[in-house]
């Protein structure tokens, strides 16, 4: 997926200013770790190694999942683009639709997020941690170990694994996490040169709609292990935000909506971030939190 979707930002890249990249892979600890990233918390386990690449000098720029970059910034690096999002939305993947399947059936996913959101639709089915690549956790669903698993659709796209999806779910059923489904092209700051090369792959509308999700996310004070989920929407006029909390057993959710201007993005997120906490989204991430 990572190779993927770098070799989707290098090829934009070359077409728009003619210039040739090189791909360097770097394995990083979340690629490695068998720890379940719910318990490694917000700690960008997938980010840190490429930022030690770029303070190396080894790379020029690196190719995140937005939704893995954690919200604290740090001033050494810059987002120097973010592309136009592809799918925000999570699939189903398995042989059936989650409303078709049997009560205690058992749905893989290793995100609370998930699980929590997935249980206030189906609080009879069986929610199972895993972890691995995506190829790795379908495998689990072909061999029968697992009935479902739930991943992000771009990713599913990106490794070319789309025809196994049963069913994608729509935000309202589903909120994706804050930057699902988007790329981030991260610099060095001391690098302006690069910086204003890169800016031509920058998509402003992805970039405010994901720069209020962050701030949904940053404004509780959750890591990307918190029952959280953002999505927004720019049509170049408006930003549409909605956010929810929901409690790990789905029976409670704390759900809200804003509109406002894409240039206020970050300001929309934290005041929406602000009214949750006062309706109780605190009580309700708990544990799960930071
Ligand atoms: N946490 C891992 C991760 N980071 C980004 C994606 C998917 C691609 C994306 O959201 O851009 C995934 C896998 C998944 O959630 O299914």
């Amino acid at each position: 997926m990572a190779t993927t979707q770098s070799q989707m930002v290098a090829d934009a890249y070359t077409e728009r200013t003619g210039r040739e990249i090189e791909l360097v892979g770097v394995t990083t600890f979340g690629d490695v770790t068998k720890a379940h990233l719910a318990q490694l918390g917000g700690t960008g386990v997938f980010v840190t190694a490429l930022r030690d690449k770029l303070l190396e000098d080894e790379i020029d720029f690196a190719v995140h999942s937005l939704k893995d970059l954690p919200t604290k910034q740090d001033p050494r690096f810059t987002l120097a683009a973010i592309p136009a999002r592809h799918d925000h939305r999570d699939a189903l993947v398995g042989p059936h639709k989650l409303a078709d399947l049997a009560p205690g059936a058992r749905v893989g996913t290793g995100s609370p997020r998930r699980v929590a959101m997935l249980s206030a639709l189906r609080p009879d089915l069986e929610y199972v941690p895993i972890r691995g690549n995506a190829d790795t956790r379908i495998g689990k669903v072909t061999s029968g170990e697992l009935d479902a698993v739930v991943l992000a659709s771009a990713g599913l796209t990106r490794i070319g694994r789309d025809a196994e999806v049963a069913q994608i779910f729509e935000v309202e059923e589903l909120l994706p996490a804050p930057g699902q489904g988007a790329l981030a092209v991260e610099c060095r700051s001391d690098r302006p040169d690069l910086i204003s090369f890169l800016s031509v792959l920058d998509d402003p509308r992805t970039r405010s709609a994901v720069t209020a999700e962050r701030a949904v996310l940053a404004g509780l004070e959750a890591g990307c292990a918190a029952p959280v989920g953002a999505f927004a929407a720019d049509d170049g006029h408006t930003l549409n935000l909605t956010a929810v909390v929901v409690a790990l057993d789905g029976r409670d959710a704390v759900r809200k909506s804003a509109a406002g201007s894409p240039s206020e993005a970050a300001n929309l997120g934290r005041l929406l971030a602000a009214e949750m906490i006062a309706e109780g989204a605190d009580r309700l991430m708990g544990e799960h939190s930071h």
